[in-house]
C-alpha cells in the first residue's frame, strides 16, 4: 500500500518541463496567437490559442451550496493504545499506525471569497485514510447543532446566507431572515448561545476544539455496540479573538487563518489536537434527561469525561489548493468496519447530502478517484463508467456474483471481512414526528450560560445586542427577546437595553435607553452577571468555558515589537531571545521597513504601521531607547496601536523608556508603576531599570501564554 504521500506525489507536478499543450505537443509561443498577416485576423486553426482559452473558460466549479470558504492540511493520526474493546476500527486499535489525514477548516455560510473571520461555526473535517477505507469525521467546532432534524436544513441555511433579492449581507448572521427563523426555531437557542459566544470567533484553526457533534457507535469484534462522542483537543487549548478585533481583521487581512496555518505549518509550528472520546454503553442510553439522538444537546463533561485517545499532527502545507483542498469531498457515509451510525435524524439526514452535493460540485460520480479522495487501501467493485473514469477496469465481469476470470460469488472472505451495519432492533409506526425526548430547548441554552465566566456571558450579550439591533423587523427582535429571558432574564435585559425594549428582571426592572436611570441599570445588570458566575449557584459543567480549564501556551504567538530608529538593540535582543525560548514569534514594527539606527547596533523592521496593525499579533513590546520611544510617542499610530491591543485585553510589555508609550497611550490607572525592577498589572508588564529585562522576558512570556487579561476593569473605556 503506498502512502498517502506517495500517492499524491505520484501525480503531482512542478510544471518545469518545455511547454506543451495537454496533448503533449511542444510549444512555441504561447504569448501571441496565430495571424493573417501581422494585424490579423486571427485564424480558427489555431489550436494552442483555442486549447488555453477553452481551459481557462471552464476552470471554476460550483462552490460549496455551505462551507464555501476553507483552507486544509496534510498530516497523520495516531492511537495511543489499542481500543479493541470497543471497536475493531484499525485506526483506533493499532497504536503503531500512523493513519494519513487531510484536514479542512471552513466558515459555513460565507462564499468563497469572504473573510476568515466571520462570526460563524466553523467546519473541521477530517478525512482519515485508513487501512479499511476512508474514515471522515465531518464536523464542527461547535459540539450541538442549530436544528434536529436535516430536513430543515435548507431552511436554515437559506435564512442565514445573504438575502436573496440582494445578496446583502455576506458571511454574517445580523440580518432579519437569519433571526426570523431563529426566533421562530426555539430548538436553536442553545447553538445560538455557542454562536454568539467568542467560540465563533477562533483566534486560529489550531486553537479550536474539534466536535463529531452526533452521537455515533463503536462496534467491537464480538459485535457489542457502545454509543460515543468524537472530540478533538487542541494541545495549544481553545482560544479566541474579540468581536471588535474580528471586524477589524476582517478588513487587515480576510486570509487571517489560512495565512496563519500555512505560515504556522512552514515555520515547523504544526497543529495538533488530542482525539477524545466521550463513551456510553447501550444500557444508559436512556439515563439522562436529554436524548442521546438530539444533535442540539451535548453531553456534559462533569456526567460523562472525555478520555484522549490518540493524536492527530497537522505538518504538511497542500501543493494546490484547487486540486486537494477545493476537490476534497467529505461524507460522513464514509466509516469503516468498527464504526456505525446512531438514529439521529440529522446524521441521517446528512448521510444523504454529501454525496448527493458531491456530484453535483464535482460533476461525477468518479470524484472519488480524485487523488485527494482516493483511499490508499485497494478498491474494487463492479461501479463502471461515467464521466472522468480514470481506472481502466479489465475483463468480462463486472457484476456479482460471478465466478469466471478469477472471481469469487463470495463478496467478503474471512481474510478480509466487509463492513456489517449495527444489526439494531428497530420498530414502530411509520410517522412524521418530533420525538417528545428532543422537548427541552432551553435546558441546554442555560447549562452553557451558567458555565460561561463573568467576561464571557458579556461578550455573548454584547454579540446578540451587536445581532439584533441589525434586525429591522421589530417583531423579531422581541421574539427572541422571549427566547432569551427563558434562558437567563439578565441577559435578557441586557439585550433588551441595547434594543429599546423593555423586560422583566428577578434583578431590577430594565429601562430603556435614554432614560436617566438606563446607565445605572446597564451597570446593575453587568454586577448581576458578575455575581451570578461568581456564586455558580445554578447547575454548571466543565469544558465550556474558553476562559476556565483551558491549556496555556506562548507557542505561535505573534509579538509585535514597537520601534523606530534610535532604539535600544541589545533590549531588543534580550527580549527576542526571551519571547523564541518560548515559542513566541516576535516581528518589529518599525516607523519604516527595512534597517532601524539603533542605541548599539541596528534591527530590521519587517513590518510597518502602515502595513499592520495591532489586531494581528497576540501581543506588543515597547523596548527602550529615548529618540526611538520619542519617535513613537510623537505619532499617533503605535499609540492607538498600545490602546486598541490593551482594549482587545492583549499583553503588553515596556522596558526602561518604552513605559512613555505606555503612560501616552493607556489611562495612568492600567500602567503598572515599576519602580525600576519588574511590575504587572492585568497583563501590562513594565521595568523601569534595563538591567531587569530577564525577569520582564519571563513575565511577559507568562502574560503572552495566558492569551488576554480580561481582568482590566476599564477596558470599555479605552478608545481606540
Ligand atoms: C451537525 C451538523 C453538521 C455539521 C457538523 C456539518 C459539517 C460540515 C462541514 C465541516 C462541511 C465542510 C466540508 C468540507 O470542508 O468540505 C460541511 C459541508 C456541507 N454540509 Fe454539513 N454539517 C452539518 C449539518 C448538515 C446538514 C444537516 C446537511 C444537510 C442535510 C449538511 C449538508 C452539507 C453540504 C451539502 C455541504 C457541502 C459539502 C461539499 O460540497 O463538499 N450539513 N458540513
Amino acid at each position: 500500500m503506498p502512502s498517502k504521500d506517495q500517492d499524491l506525489a505520484s501525480v503531482t507536478t512542478a510544471d518545469t518541463e518545455p511547454m506543451t499543450t495537454n496533448q503533449g505537443q511542444p510549444v512555441t509561443d504561447d504569448q501571441n496567437s496565430l495571424k493573417a498577416g501581422h494585424r490579423g485576423p486571427t485564424l480558427l486553426e489555431d489550436f494552442i490559442l483555442r486549447e488555453k482559452i477553452q481551459h481557462f473558460d471552464h476552470e471554476r466549479i460550483p462552490e460549496r451550496v455551505v462551507h464555501a470558504r476553507g483552507a486544509a492540511a496534510h498530516g497523520f493520526f495516531q492511537v495511543y493504545e489499542s481500543l479493541s474493546d470497543l471497536t475493531t476500527a484499525k485506526v483506533l486499535t493499532d497504536p503503531s499506525l500512523k493513519t494519513p489525514v487531510f484536514v479542512r477548516f471552513s466558515t459555513v455560510a460565507g462564499s468563497r471569497g469572504s473573510a476568515d473571520t466571520a462570526r460563524d461555526v466553523r467546519g473541521f473535517a477530517v478525512k482519515m485514510y485508513t487501512p479499511e477505507g476512508n474514515w471522515d469525521l465531518v464536523g464542527n467546532n461547535i459540539p450541538v447543532f442549530f436544528i434536529q432534524d436535516a430536513i430543515k436544513f435548507p431552511d436554515l441555511i437559506h435564512a442565514a446566507k445573504p438575502e436573496p433579492n440582494n445578496e446583502i449581507p455576506q458571511a454574517a448572521t445580523a440580518h432579519d431572515t437569519f433571526w426570523d427563523f431563529i426566533s421562530l426555531t426555539p430548538e436553536s437557542m442553545h447553538m445560538v448561545m455557542w454562536i454568539m459566544s467568542d467560540r465563533s470567533l477562533p483566534r486560529s484553526f489550531g486553537q479550536m476544539d474539534g466536535f463529531g457533534v452526533h452521537t455515533f457507535r463503536l462496534v467491537n469484534a464480538e459485535g457489542k455496540s457502545t454509543f460515543v462522542k468524537f472530540h478533538w483537543k487542541p494541545i495549544l487549548g481553545a482560544h479566541s479573538l474579540v468581536w471588535d478585533e474580528a471586524q477589524k481583521i476582517a478588513g487587515k487581512d480576510p486570509d487571517f487563518h489560512r495565512r496563519d496555518m500555512f505560515d504556522s505549518i512552514e515555520m515547523g509550528n504544526f497543529f495538533e489536537w488530542e482525539l477524545g472520546l466521550q463513551i456510553l454503553a447501550e444500557e444508559d442510553e436512556h439515563k439522562f434527561d436529554f436524548d442521546i439522538l438530539d444533535a442540539t444537546k451535548l453531553w456534559p463533561e462533569d456526567l460523562i469525561p472525555v478520555k484522549r485517545v490518540g493524536k492527530m499532527t497537522l505538518n504538511r502545507n497542500p501543493d494546490n489548493y484547487f486540486a486537494e483542498t477545493e476537490q476534497v469531498a467529505f461524507m460522513t457515509t464514509n466509516i469503516v468496519p468498527g464504526i456505525d451510525f446512531s438514529d439521529d435524524p440529522l446524521l441521517q439526514g446528512r448521510n444523504f447530502s454529501y454525496l448527493d452535493t458531491q456530484l453535483s460540485r464535482l460533476g461525477t460520480p468518479n470524484f472519488a478517484e480524485l487523488p485527494i479522495n482516493r483511499p490508499v487501501c485497494p478498491v474494487s467493485n463492479n461501479q463502471r463508467d461515467a464521466h472522468m473514469r480514470h481506472t481502466i477496469n479489465k475483463g468480462r465481469v463486472s457484476y456479482a456474483p460471478a465466478s469466471l476470470d478469477g472471481h469469487s460469488p463470495a463478496e467478503v472472505t474471512p481474510a478480509r471481512p466487509g463492513f456489517v451495519s449495527y444489526p439494531e432492533q428497530v420498530e414502530g409506526p411509520k410517522v412524521r414526528v418530533r420525538s417528545e425526548s428532543f422537548g427541552d430547548h432551553y435546558g441546554q441554552a442555560r447549562l452553557f450560560w451558567n458555565s460561561q465566566t463573568a467576561i464571557e456571558k458579556q461578550h455573548i450579550a454584547k454579540a446578540l445586542q451587536f445581532e439584533l439591533s441589525k434586525v429591522g423587523t421589530r417583531e423579531v427582535r422581541q421574539r427572541m427577546l422571549g427566547h432569551l429571558e427563558q434562558i437567563n432574564d439578565v441577559l435578557a435585559a441586557q439585550v433588551a437595553l441595547a434594543l429599546g425594549e423593555k423586560v422583566q428582571t428577578n434583578h431590577q426592572t430594565a429601562t430603556p435607553p435614554g432614560s436617566a436611570d438606563s446607565a445605572d441599570q446597564s451597570k446593575v445588570l453587568a454586577a448581576a452577571v458578575t455575581q451570578t458566575t461568581a456564586s455558580g449557584g445554578a447547575e454548571r459543567t466543565s469544558g465550556l468555558s474558553l476562559v476556565e480549564g483551558q491549556p496555556q501556551s506562548a507557542k505561535g504567538r505573534k509579538v509585535a515589537i514597537l520601534a523606530a530608529d534610535g532604539v535600544d538593540v541589545a533590549q531588543v535582543k534580550a527580549i527576542e531571545k526571551a519571547l523564541t525560548a518560548g515559542g513566541a514569534l516576535p516581528e518589529i514594527v518599525g516607523t519604516h521597513l527595512g534597517t532601524l539606527t539603533g542605541v548599539g547596533g541596528s534591527v530590521e523592521a519587517t513590518k510597518t504601521f502602515a502595513n499592520t496593525s495591532s489586531v494581528l499579533f497576540d501581543a506588543v513590546f515597547v523596548p527602550g531607547g529615548a529618540d526611538s520611544v520619542a519617535m513613537l510617542t510623537a505619532q499617533g499610530d503605535p499609540r492607538v496601536f498600545i490602546a486598541e491591543a490593551y482594549k482587545h485585553a492583549k499583553p503588553i510589555g515596556a522596558l526602561a523608556e518604552g513605559a512613555a508609550l505606555l503612560a501616552a497611550a493607556l489611562p495612568k490607572a492600567s500602567v503598572p508603576a515599576s519602580k525600576g525592577k519588574t511590575a504587572e498589572l492585568h497583563g501590562v508588564v513594565s521595568a523601569a531599570e534595563a538591567a531587569d529585562v530577564n525577569a520582564l522576558g519571563a513575565a511577559f512570556l507568562a502574560a503572552v501564554a495566558a492569551h488576554r487579561h480580561w481582568d482590566r476593569a476599564d477596558l470599555d473605556t479605552v478608545a481606540a
